[in-house]
């Protein structure tokens, strides 16, 4: 495909770019820039493809729609996923991470605190890497999922198959989600939930209630339901709603991001637990990237929260991973869910 020409061209040439495909849609899209100049937004007024960080302290970097050339193309599923990748595994962080959500529930425990998500990253030594393999084996495995693979030669090399929605605006109706709680998928998607999933998934529910009530109006919110993310299955309710006249998009973004999917409840206290306590720094997981302001439809802004994720340097891949941590949380399991998160990448390097 010329798309995936233009991404090992603009990569050799140590060139920005991203390119990416919608839930259950076929065409990839993608963004290519000419010069490795960093351009960062605050305003989120301009129109282009956004990349923002979790924690919204640091810059968010933005491919400007005017600077960039776009290229789309239907996406022909590849007949070359055999190749195998092997990677050496590093010795894993389990002490570390049960050691961090015995920490958090010890937290909610004497606090206000009500639910932590605390993260870990994962490192894999690859012993080939091929960009284009990798982009087309997320591809093929995740159709519902928001796929992309993200470049600057001064940020890094990402790559991600998220099942969540941040949000979706389009004149003053918008729509989000509320994703939470997980147990793997055993080819039946009819399950029974926990109490601990079950109220994990509320209280992100609530807290978007919330957030929105006071700039927007005709809230829906559906009911819970299973859906499917990769061999994973997680609790979601769609949200929508009508943005209020007096009310601004990028008050939307500020309302929502970090939800309790990715950070906690309180917002504030949660953020400070995850900043002081995760022994590494999140960058661009459960950040959110996305297009903002599309000109050649109504100002529409499309954004997708930053899991399933990983950064690659020099042959290492990092993968990123958590869980929400709530006062029923049990560490192994804890645990466990982190390892079956990993696996949404794992299946793309091997
Ligand atoms: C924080 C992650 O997932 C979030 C989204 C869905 C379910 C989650 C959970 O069950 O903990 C997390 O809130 C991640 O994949 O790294």
């Amino acid at each position: 495909m010329k798309i995936f020409d233009k991404i090992n061209k603009n990569y050799h040439l140590k060139l920005p770019f991203v390119a990416y495909r919608k839930p259950n849609k076929n065409k990839v899209l993608g963004k290519f820039l000419k010069t490795d100049d960093l351009v960062f937004t605050s305003s989120f007024t301009e129109s282009g493809f956004v990349f923002a960080p979790f924690d919204e302290q640091r810059n968010t970097i933005l491919f400007l729609e005017k600077e960039a050339e776009s290229l789309e193309e239907d996406y022909i599923e590849s007949v070359n996923t055999t190749e195998n990748f092997s990677f050496t595994e590093n010795n894993s962080s389990k002490e570390e991470h049960i050691a961090l959500v015995e920490k958090a529930i010890k937290q909610i425990e004497n606090s206000d605190l009500k639910k932590i998500v605390v993260s870990r990253k994962e490192q894999l030594q690859l012993k080939e890497f091929d960009i284009i393999k990798i982009y087309q084996k997320l591809l093929d495995k995740y159709k519902t999922a928001f796929v992309y693979v993200w470049y600057h030669p001064k940020i890094g090399l990402w790559f991600g198959a998220t099942p969540e929605t941040l949000l979706e605006i389009k004149d003053n109706n918008f729509k989000t989600m509320s994703l939470a709680g997980t147990q793997p998928y055993k080819n039946e998607e009819n399950v029974v939930w926990g109490n601990k999933e079950i109220e994990e998934q509320q209280l992100v529910t609530d807290f978007i209630e919330n957030q929105i009530k006071d700039i927007a109006e005709n809230i829906f919110i559906e009911k819970a339901k299973t859906v499917k993310a990769g061999t994973l299955l997680h609790l979601k309710s769609k949200v929508k709603g009508e943005l209020s006249k007096s009310s601004s998009f990028i008050s939307l973004i500020k309302a929502l991001h970090p939800t309790p999917a990715v950070c906690g409840l309180p917002r504030e206290k949660a953020k400070a637990f995850i900043l002081q306590n995760e022994n590494y720094t999140r960058s661009f997981y459960t950040g959110f990237l996305g297009e903002i302001n599309k000109v050649d439809d109504q100002n529409s802004s499309h954004l997708f929260v930053n899991l399933r994720c990983m950064e690659v340097t020099n042959n290492i891949a990092s993968i990123y991973v958590g869980g929400g941590i709530t006062k029923d949380s049990i560490p192994l399991k804890e645990w466990q869910e982190t390892i079956s998160k990993t696996a949404t990448m794992k299946n793309v390097l091997q």
